[in-house]
């Protein structure tokens, strides 16, 4: 009996064929040397053309070298999880831990409060005691429209719940679930009319701007906004919308809801709000006051929960009696519901997920995101990790609260205002850091210094959905905000190879750099698309002939490379062409948001610049939307990103063109075969720009480049290539 008891709740598996990539990474290596060895020799010595490019080049390629020796080690031995379920409700189904659950958002606009309320009607309906769940929203757009859906909510659940328990339906977002189920029953239809109805005032709401009289009434809460609030300037709501001690607050099956809190923290121009850390540190703060739970969920407003079995999931590590002392969180993939099937903008992250965070569990955890996250509250409030200390989850830290709500609430607002934080540790000993527009990987990665571990947890039912940006420029700034965050961390005493050192392994120290050196790889890129087309305009030859022995190395090197990234998308469940976008993906990142995150990091540090967060929109316009599900690119704006991107591709399309004219027109042979790995290098630029010629010369429709971005950047294309040919 005793045997079975200490069974563990979960076993880790290393990924498979590891040999067999050791043996490529290993051959890899050896023709990278080769290409340097080559690089060493052949470059043109002092005063000869072209040595400065050749120099140039090399760099870049040592560049490349370095970060592909990183991303080789986030790829040794990844490890997946698998978690026992039925083990964890035999023993610990009466002590399981309570679940604090903070969904953000931000603006009633681009994050309508529908899809907010579907969010949290699907984390309210996880297969968990209701007892033991409490769901807190926090609204930085203070908008009352907003608080009005999340008053539908309360009634709906009453109805949505029992619904789901029993017919154990999946995914529980309602506006998820009914887009795809078909009828069972009259109870089916009625909770489906009941969706519909709540769907239809919401709808007519968030349409007119603002909540009728007669609906203010309903809800004392309405009064907070009597006073005029503006959402960079307004004092502090918090709203108690269902209390788990109200007698009154059961489902239409007699059972206890889960606690629901709507929180609006105060905003004052004068007082920097710090972004979404912001708004989590004071979740952090009002949730204690209020149940206190011992574990914290957090998702992003537009992640509904998959997976009603998530929490369980999670708590298989929390509560493991061998392994789970240092585990400070449990990270889900992030997934997105809005993919295209070949996800033309590669946001799915899929090798990162199935991958490359598998491996960094292995080296001490993977990174939190952000979303999909299981904390331990103690830990995210700063506390180390100590062996001498046992924590015991389960043990009751609920809070037994004896005061009215109207007194909780005024003490919950203090907890939410601005001054509160003045001159305290939050936002940096305390909860999530502040001054990082990555507030996410900061936070996991000083968890993770001060003793911890964490978890990547990627079920085959997936644990959250959420929405992906649908257009290019979207997916780009979005990226930008990434690679910005990620390269300031680098430079930061919070550089892992720095703060991390001895307090983290030396592989996982290495494998966070894969993340935060991305905005580097910007100038690299930029030289191997543009000055060996650049050369091949001025016939400066950079690579080895044809029909020279040091071709192979290269040869090797670039079919290697894709062969592998190819297999190792299609492993991942990519498609072929998927893996095609996914290439132009970070072909486009790499030239633009990496370029424009390096850069402002640099203002930054220099004091010309403060960092912003860019909200991702989760609407789009009806025509754009019907672009993006035929899989065309989506421009139609002006942006300086669009400029690089574009004037890139015509210099190379113009250098090709010039290339083939004089093999063909002037029979120019020799040359040719100098300059061939030039040619193929523009002509697979070309190849995967072509999207970006159609969308400058041959579209019509308003997703097309505008037109002032295709003559800047044709311009500047004619007055590159001038030069080099003068
Ligand atoms: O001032 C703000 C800004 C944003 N948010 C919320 O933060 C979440 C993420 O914003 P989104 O625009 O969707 O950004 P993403 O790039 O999709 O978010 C990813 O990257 C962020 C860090 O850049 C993380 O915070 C997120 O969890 C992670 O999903 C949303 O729920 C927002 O409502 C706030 O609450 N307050
Ligand atoms: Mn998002």
């Amino acid at each position: 009996m005793r045997e079975a008891d200490n069974s563990p709740l979960f076993e880790t598996k290393s990924a498979k064929g590891r040999t067999l990539f050791k043996l490529y990474a290993a051959s890899m290596a050896m023709a990278i040397c080769l290409i340097c060895v080559y690089r060493v020799t052949h470059t043109p010595g002092k005063g000869k053309t072209g040595r400065y490019f050749w120099v140039g080049l090399f760099m870049s390629e040592l560049w490349f070298t370095l970060y592909w020796l990183i991303t080789q080690l986030v790829r040794w031995n990844p490890v997946t999880h698998h978690t026992f379920k039925d083990k964890l409700s035999h023993k610990y189904e009466n002590e399981l831990p309570g679940v604090d659950i903070f969904v953000c958002t931000a603006d009633p606009v681009i994050e309508p409060p529908l899809m907010v309320i579907n969010t949290v009607l699907s984390m309210m309906a996880y297969d968990y005691p209701p007892e033991k769940l409490n769901v807190y929203v926090s609204d930085d757009g203070g908008s009352e429209l907003m608080f009005y859906a999340l008053l539908e909510a309360s009634r709906f659940c009453k109805y949505w719940l029992p619904f789901c328990k029993r017919y154990k339906i999946e995914p529980r977002s309602p506006s998820a679930y009914f887009s795809h189920a078909s009828p069972i029953n009259n109870e089916w239809s009625s909770i489906k009319n009941k969706y519909d109805e709540m769907k239809k005032r919401i709808d007519d709401t968030t349409r007119v701007g603002k909540v009728s009289e007669e609906i203010r009434k309903e809800h004392k809460g309405f009064q907070e906004w009597d006073v005029g609030v503006n959402k960079k300037d307004h004092q502090a709501i918090v709203q108690i919308l269902i209390d788990e001690r109200d007698p009154e607050s059961k489902d239409t099956d007699g059972k206890i809801l889960p606690g629901l809190v709507y929180m609006a923290r105060e905003k004052r121009p004068e007082w920097h709000h710090n972004f979404k850390a912001g708004a989590m540190n004071a979740l952090i703060r009002v949730s204690s006051r209020i149940s206190n739970n011992q574990i914290i969920l957090n998702v992003d407003c537009d992640m509904y929960s998959n997976n009603s079995e998530c929490i369980r999931d999670a708590m298989c590590f929390f509560m493991d009696e061998e392994r789970s002392q240092n585990i400070a969180f449990v990270q889900f993939p992030q997934n997105f519901e809005n993919l295209t099937p070949n996800d033309l903008y590669s946001n799915h992250l899929l090798v990162i997920n199935d991958v490359e965070l598998g491996s960094l569990d292995s080296y001490g955890g993977c990174l939190y995101i952000g979303s999909g996250c299981f904390h331990r509250r103690d830990t995210l409030c700063g506390r180390s990790y100590s062996q001498d200390t046992k924590i015991h989850l389960g043990k009751n830290n609920h809070k037994k609260i004896i005061e009215s709500i109207d007194v909780l609430e005024n003490e919950c607002k203090i907890l939410a205002s601005c001054s509160y934080e003045h001159n305290t540790e939050w936002g940096k000993e305390m909860g999530l850091k502040y001054g990082c527009p990555v507030e996410d990987i900061i936070t996991g990665l000083s968890i993770k210094c001060r003793g911890w571990r964490s978890v990547h947890l990627n079920p085959e039912r997936k644990g959250f959905l959420g929405l992906a940006p649908t257009t290019l420029l979207q997916t780009l700034v979005q990226t930008k905000r990434w690679a910005e965050g990620d390269f300031q961390i680098f430079l930061s005493k919070y550089c892992p190879l720095v703060y991390g050192h001895a307090k983290i392994p030396l592989k996982l120290q290495i494998s966070y750099c894969c993340y935060l050196l991305w905005a580097v790889n910007c100038w690299a890129t930029l030289y191997y698309v543009s000055v060996p087309s650049y050369c091949l305009l001025a016939r400066i030859s950079l690579f080895p002939k044809l029909s020279s022995y040091w071709f192979v190395p290269f040869v090797y090197v670039f079919v290697g490379k894709y062969a592998y990234s190819l297999g190792e998308f299609y492993w991942c469940g990519g498609t072929v062409k998927g893996w095609w976008n996914d290439q132009r993906m970070w072909l486009y990142r790499r030239l633009t948001s990496y370029l424009f995150g390096f850069a402002d990091v640099m203002l930054k540090s220099m004091g010309f610049t403060t960092s912003g967060f860019v909200i991702t929109s989760k609407v789009s316009e009806e025509e754009a939307s019907q672009r993006y599900k035929k899989e065309i690119m989506e421009f139609g704006a002006t942006s300086p990103m669009f400029n690089i991107l574009s004037t890139l591709a015509l210099v190379n399309l113009f250098s090709f063109v010039n290339g083939v004219k004089r093999v063909v027109m002037d029979s120019d042979i020799d040359s040719f075969s100098e300059l061939v790995v030039q040619m193929i290098l523009s002509g697979l630029i070309i190849l995967i720009n072509l999207p970006l010629y159609e969308g400058m010369f041959l579209r019509k429709d308003n997703g097309r480049m505008p037109s002032s971005v295709t003559y800047q950047s044709t311009f500047l294309a004619i007055l590159f290539c001038t030069l080099a040919t003068i």
